[in-house]
């Protein structure tokens, strides 16, 4: 059963400590997890960090064994990384890709069982006509998306994506958090997401992590969370939570605040 805890991770990277005593809440098996935060805050060292466990002090734990303690093919097994940058564009197919990804992490399935996963996937996100298509011939979002199905090929227990959604149009920013958070209920895993549009944070996370210079500013459940005081300290904006028409919460940002204004 997927289960995550992160207890006074401290990262130092060339002599930096880059995040600096992160705790959070326990992260359970189905919870889609939003992780927020202004530019350089430390989500994608997070991301990088539980997938890694490279240059951390402190614990994070998956199922409850340390990260440090995962041997490689244990950690490949069940952590997925989808890095911010999509694949580069390179010759092969998004199909030949992800069978190639898939067979070099040793999944166990038969050519069938695989075409049939990659075919699901794939499917998912939009990328049938584009399968056997070159990767360096596809476009910027399309290629984010292929990224996705790079991460999702292995079920992962563990899905960590790092701004999957920022290259997007509006349906498929929609459709991909929906597969995100569809996969984690259906699989009993923790899908961990850093975002930078707090709508689709609101919208789709269990629970969201604010972070704030290498610091945790707040995390719990996103209502509760995310408020103008927050909003002006974490981000520097005028900001409010208001409720849509269908009594969703929506955020509306006014205006930046004058550098160096206090919240
Ligand atoms: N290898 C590295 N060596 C030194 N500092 C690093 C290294 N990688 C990242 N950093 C620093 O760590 C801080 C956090 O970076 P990180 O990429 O985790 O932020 P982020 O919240 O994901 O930002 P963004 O929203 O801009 O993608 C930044 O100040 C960055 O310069």
């Amino acid at each position: 059963m997927a289960v995550m805890s992160v207890a006074d991770l401290h990262v130092r990277l060339s002599g930096r400590e880059i995040l600096k005593g992160i705790s959070l809440p326990e992260m359970r098996a189905g919870q889609m997890v939003g992780l927020i935060g202004p530019n350089a805050s430390g989500k994608s060292t997070l991301l990088r960090a539980i997938a890694m466990g490279n240059g951390t002090q402190g614990g994070i734990s998956l199922g409850g064994k340390p990260v440090t303690a995962m041997k490689r093919a244990e950690r490949a097994a069940n952590i997925s990384l989808m890095p911010q940058t999509p694949p580069l564009g390179s010759t092969l197919t998004p199909f030949e890709l992800l069978r190639s990804y898939a067979r070099a992490t040793n999944l166990g399935l038969s050519n069938a069982q695989l075409g049939d996963r990659m075919g699901e996937l794939l499917g998912k996100l939009g990328l049938l006509p584009d399968a056997h298509r070159k990767l360096n011939e596809l476009s910027g979002g399309k290629r984010q998306l292929v990224g996705m199905c790079l991460a999702m090929v292995n079920e992962p227990k563990y899905l960590l994506l790092d701004e999957p959604t920022s290259a997007l149009d509006l349906r498929w920013q929609l459709t991909a958090l929906s597969v995100a958070r569809n996969y984690a209920r259906s699989r009993e895993a923790i899908c961990v997401a850093a975002l930078h549009d707090i709508n689709l944070a609101l919208r789709f996370c269990d629970l969201l992590v604010v972070l704030k210079d290498g610091c945790v500013a707040a995390s719990g459940v996103p209502e509760e969370v995310i408020d103008s005081a927050l909003l002006a300290d974490v981000y520097g904006v005028s900001a409010r939570l208001e409720r849509c028409s269908q009594g969703a919460p929506v955020l509306i940002a006014d205006a930046a605040n004058e550098i160096g204004a206090s919240a």
